[in-house]
């Protein structure tokens, strides 16, 4: 199967990195040039990997992999829908579409019908997979022998790829649990601590749980690699920027606006979607309203403790 990798940022370029030390891989990004990755400072691509910024020159890959963070995406497809033509594509970013309330799938099933898409997902750091550090990934797609085929032309010595058919489950903890993680940076950088990091990531997997199973997800997928897998990597590594946005949040330090926090948009979007579905979604909605702010970090979580006492 012949890879094309779209999205030179620091994900598309760990991915290749990693397929491209089994075979040839061609990584399209926007603007790029020169044999480099430049969001991953001090990684070389291996010469496997051909860079191109022209997407006409694609060929005709069998499988292309969507590194593009979530906000851009549905804008990429309207434009290039065409050159990813008969092509199996996989999802590979985390988040949900502020303009249509989608996911990464439904977005290329809408743009790019040929083949039913995947979505690749969960807890790596593009850091980490680009050392050829060892990862494990779940590779969902509602076709299975089609994701049986993927699963095997992507998986590596060093990175291992789970198999599932429960793609918005999988597609729906990915997105988020970047809004957990932020809520989990705004915790510590306003110093409440470990064990209230601890209740902040537990209630928000319930709140991730909930979420799912209302578009007829399965409960098992939320508890597997692409949720609560992701949820505790993202919320407590100083690696993740979702984490370090929220952080500089709670501690009221500026962050680097160029950084993606896939979590600040998806925030808005699940609000707005368990809004009209009716769901509880306390912490999601309290992300949004402090990004936008609506609230400061101390009324946000004054108004989480004070919720009326429930069953657990
Ligand atoms: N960095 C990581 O450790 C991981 C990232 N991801 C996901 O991968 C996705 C991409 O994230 P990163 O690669 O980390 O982001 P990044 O910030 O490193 O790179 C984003 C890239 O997208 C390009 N881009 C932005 N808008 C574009 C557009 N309209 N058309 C074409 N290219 C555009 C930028 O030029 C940049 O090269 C996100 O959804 C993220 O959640 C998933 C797992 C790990
Ligand atoms: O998705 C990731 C790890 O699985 C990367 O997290 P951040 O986008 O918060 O850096």
């Amino acid at each position: 199967m012949k890879v094309a990798i779209l999205g030179a940022g620091a994900f598309g370029a760990a991915l290749a990195v990693a397929l491209g030390r089994e075979g040839p891989v061609t990584l399209w990004g926007r603007g790029i040039s020169g044999h480099v990755a430049p969001r991953l400072p001090g990684v070389d691509l291996p010469e496997n990997v051909s860079v191109t910024a022209e997407i006409n020159n694609l060929g005709v890959p069998d499988v292309v992999l969507l590194a593009l963070p979530m906000q851009a995406l549905g804008g990429f497809l309207a434009q290039n829908a065409r050159a990813l033509r008969g092509a199996r594509l996989v999802a590979c970013c985390k988040g949900v579409d502020l303009a249509s309330g989608l996911g990464p799938t439904a977005l290329i099933a809408q743009a790019c019908p040929d083949h039913p898409p995947a979505i690749l997902t969960g807890p790596s750091f593009a850091a980490d997979i680009a050392r050829g550090l060892p990862t494990a990934l779940t590779l969902a797609c509602a076709d299975d022998a089609l994701g049986e085929s993927l699963q095997k032309r992507l998986s590596t010595s060093v990175l291992r790829l789970y198999r599932s058919t429960d793609v918005v489950g999988a597609e729906l903890g990915g997105a988020l649990k970047n809004v957990i993680a932020i809520a989990a940076g705004v915790v510590i950088g306003a110093g409440l601590g470990d064990s209230a990091r601890a209740a902040l990531m537990t209630r928000g997997y319930a709140e991730m749980v909930r979420l799912a199973l209302s578009f007829g997800a399965r409960a098992e997928t939320l508890a597997g690699l692409s949720g609560f897998g992701d949820l505790v990597l993202t919320c407590t590594s100083e690696q993740s920027r979702n984490f370090r946005f929220g952080r500089a949040l709670g501690a009221g330090q500026a962050f680097d606006a160029s950084v993606t926090v896939e979590g600040v948009a998806t925030a808005k979007a699940v609000s707005n979607i368990a809004e009209t579905k009716g769901i509880d979604m306390p912490v999601a909605s309290m992300v949004a309203a402090l990004t936008e702010g609506r609230i400061t970090h101390a009324q946000a979580i004054q108004a989480l403790m004070s919720r009326p006492l429930k069953q657990e």
